[in-house]
């Protein structure tokens, strides 16, 4: 089948925005939230520490009572009690008296100052004071760390480890995240097989199907590999409808241009509707882009470069958009390192690898696979563009 119309990049963009994809949020359980990103607001529900608790391990004092103490006249106050981290204290300080107390623990009643055990001497049952406590010596304050009222998180934050520390301060065994949209992956073609066989003369190994799931796994999404489709119809139909079944997003790679077995096209359009097959940029012009009951359908072109800078450009601002992190796309200005000619009338995405300052073209092509893996991202060049100097500044989308 030969291309239907080759449009340009943003239709394709304005066709995608436009599926029927919402966001959708789930309460998932705390260990579970590491990389997620909140659909929340938080706000602390408790003070923390929830109670004035010791910050060191001495002696719990009413700080009035040692004000005139001094090395010369050292204050000798009376030792009523101990109170250990997680007591429920009982005793309350009278003026003259103070409790041993562990680091963490509550102080008694009354008591406002924790002076450490190393700036006091012990005989029998008084603690020798040598110099004067303040009031707050030695405590943390409840509420000091945290004030419970107070907005912590917003929603759209990435949850990293300092977050799931704070979240587990305030208690929450819960949070409600964006839910991974789950996305089948598909290689197709009759000459590709798995790792772990042996090749025989024709064959290849599948390249695609590790680099999309890895890339939809690394934006935070969850992939399915379905596995390789045969060029045949009802080996395309079956992985194709398996993945409307399972999945919210389908991506195939493979069988996207007009050749004459590559039917990806015309079983989408069976099985759905056909948008767009055929995107005015280079690499990535066979591609097929679709909807079946609903889950938006990716034909992503076989060779591996152009599969995943057409992953990149179209799939990955989808997937973030459904995971509340439209704003984490990495760019950077760098200097052309040298001239590079480009195609007329295609927008041309041309990968390459930063170097210092400079950004250095790789120009094997999108049938090599090392043009994307010795690429760090890809840089933009219109289509009316013929010549890009060396020196030019250029701006590099990064992969991944
Ligand atoms: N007559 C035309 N032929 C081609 C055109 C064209 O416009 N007219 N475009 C070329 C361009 S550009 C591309 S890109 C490719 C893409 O074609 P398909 O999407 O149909 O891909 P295939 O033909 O199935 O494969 C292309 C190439 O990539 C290898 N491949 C496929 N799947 C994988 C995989 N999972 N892992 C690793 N490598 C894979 C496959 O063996 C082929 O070598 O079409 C050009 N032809
Ligand atoms: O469109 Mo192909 O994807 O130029 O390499």
């Amino acid at each position: 089948m030969a291309f239907l119309k080759v449009v340009p990049l943003e239709e394709a963009l304005e066709v995608i925005e436009s599926f029927p994809l919402e966001r959708r949020v789930e309460k998932v359980p705390l260990e579970e939230t590491l990389g997620r990103v909140l659909a929340e607001d938080v706000v602390s529900p408790i003070d923390v520490p929830p109670f004035d608790r010791a910050t060191v391990d001495g002696y719990a004092v009413r700080a009035e009572d040692t004000f005139m103490a001094s090395e010369s006249e050292p204050v000798k106050l009376k030792v009523i009690g101990e109170i250990n981290a997680g007591d429920t204290p009982t005793v309350e300080l009278k003026p003259g008296e103070s409790v041993y107390i562990s680091t963490g623990a509550p102080l008694p009643k009354n008591a406002d100052a924790v002076i450490q055990f190393e700036d006091v001497d012990r005989e029998g049952d008084e603690v020798i004071i040598y110099k004067p406590a303040y009031p707050g010596l030695g405590v943390m304050k409840r509420g000091t760390d945290i004030p419970s009222g107070k907005l912590l998180l917003r929603a759209g934050t990435r949850l990293g480890f300092k977050e799931t520390a704070l979240l587990s301060a305030i208690g929450f065994s819960e949070v409600k995240v964006f839910r991974k949209p789950r996305v089948a992956v598909i290689s197709t073609g009759n000459e590709v097989v798995l790792p772990g066989t042996e090749l025989r003369y024709g064959q290849i190994y599948d390249i695609n199907g590790r680099a999309i799931a890895d890339a939809v796994r690394e934006l935070g999404g969850e992939a399915v590999f379905l596995g390789i489709a045969k060029d045949d119809k009802d080996s395309l139909k079956e992985l194709i409808l398996k993945g409307v079944e399972c999945c919210d997003i389908i991506i195939l790679s493979g069988g996207a241009s007009g050749g004459i077995r590559d039917l990806t096209s015309s079983i989408i359009g069976e099985l759905g509707k056909v948008y767009i097959h055929g995107i005015a940029i280079q690499p990535g012009k066979p591609t097929i882009i679709g909807l079946i009951d609903g889950k938006p359908i990716f034909g992503l072109p076989g060779y591996p470069t152009s599969c995943l800078t057409n992953f990149t450009l179209l799939v990955a601002p989808l997937l973030r958009k459904l995971l509340g992190r439209e704003s984490e796309v990495r760019k950077v200005k760098k200097r052309l390192a040298h001239k590079v000619f480009s195609v007329k009338g295609r927008m041309q995405f041309l990968p390459v690898k930063v170097e210092g300052e400079n950004a250095v073209p790789i120009l094997k092509g999108s049938g090599a696979v090392t043009s994307f893996i010795d690429a760090d991202g890809f840089i933009e060049v219109h289509e009316n563009v013929e010549i890009l100097d060396g020196g030019e500044e250029v701006e590099v989308t990064f992969f991944g």
